[in-house]
């Protein structure tokens, strides 16, 4: 199995990679991380809280951590996520708190706890976290097996034409991420714009017939009225678990390697995840991006996972 640590902004889709996460058989989940990004940090904390409380996540630690990007003002995302930054279905209270220890020291505990190489670390929000654990501790960098994140794009950007949200809202923390010499899988817009959660996924998931299962359906539906009406989409794009799907199989998210940095100080450019495609990636390139998904097997994964959480207690 694959050990990983989530780092989410709950949010729509963050829930559905936290259900995959815990679902699917090839994934250990060692802990759970919240920042603020969607929405604000108590909130999405909140969030992360219910769906664990609703699927039946349990022995796993959720710490909160940053609350504020590195420098720059919290921008949160209520037009698609809503106040709640989960609106739609009813949330369940926690059944359990987040622990007291902050996340990027949980981070930090995780890695330094299991073997050197066997930790992946994946990112679904703001890289706030991740940045201050690379700076809290350096030495997690040659340890971490590599990061799975879901953010930026090559040739999409959604905060801005050439931005996307979770790079956007924290480009300095981006900046540290990719530049810190630990392996990046960057699963962009380009890779999650293909992961569109149509009606004949929706009759899938709904014919599961399980509580968790139902709870994805009404997420489905605010995130659909959302991405409709804010962004044109005939279909939303389910961007966070195609994340969690490329460390499960990653011929289901296909990535390749290629240069990339992040622009912090462009008027226009800031926020954009500049990949370099012009010819074969330099030997030992450290980043990648995710290009092409496998729309069928990455919906069955999903479905797939829903069906083995069942219908908990
Ligand atoms: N418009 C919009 C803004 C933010 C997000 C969140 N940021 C990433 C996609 O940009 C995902 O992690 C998702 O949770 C999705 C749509
Ligand atoms: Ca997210």
């Amino acid at each position: 199995t694959e050990k990983i640590v989530l780092d989410c902004d709950p949010g729509h889709d963050d829930a559905i990679a936290l259900l995959l996460a815990h679902g699917d058989p090839r994934i250990e989940l060692l802990a759970v991380t919240t920042v603020v990004g969607n929405q604000t940090l108590d909130k999405v904390t909140r969030n992360a809280l219910s769906v664990a409380t609703l699927a039946g996540i349990t022995g796993v630690p959720f710490a909160a951590g940053a609350d504020r990007p590195l420098l720059r003002e919290i921008a949160v995302a209520a037009d698609i996520h809503g106040e709640t930054g989960l609106d739609g279905p009813e949330l369940p209270a926690p059944a359990f708190a987040a622990v007291d220890t902050h996340a990027v020291d949980l981070i930090v505990e995780t890695v330094l706890a299991h073997e050197p190489g066997t930790v992946t670390l994946v990112p679904t929000g703001g890289l706030t976290n991740i940045a201050l654990a690379a700076r809290r501790a350096p030495e997690i960098v040659g340890r971490v097996k590599r990061v799975v994140l879901m953010g930026g794009g090559v040739a999409v950007g959604n905060r801005t034409p050439v931005a996307e949200f979770n790079i956007a809202i924290d480009p300095e923390a981006a900046a540290i991420v990719f530049e810190a010499g630990w392996e990046v899988v960057m699963v962009g817009l380009d890779l999650t714009h293909q992961a569109l959660a149509g009606p004949e996924v929706r009759r899938a998931i709904r014919a599961v017939g399980t509580g968790p299962a139902r709870f994805v359906d009404e997420l489905l539906d605010f995130f659909a009225a959302t991405y409709r009406d804010v962004q044109g989409f005939d279909a939303p794009p389910v961007h966070d678990p195609c994340a969690v799907a490329h460390v499960i199989d990653p011929t289901i998210v296909r990535a390749l390697p290629m240069p990339i940095v992040v622009e912090t100080a462009g008027r226009h450019t800031t926020g954009m995840t500049v990949a370099d495609r012009r010819g074969p990636a330099p030997q030992g390139c450290r980043t990648h991006a995710a290009l092409e998904l496998d729309h069928t097997r990455f919906w069955e994964l999903v479905v797939d996972a829903l069906r083995t959480i069942g219908d908990p207690a």
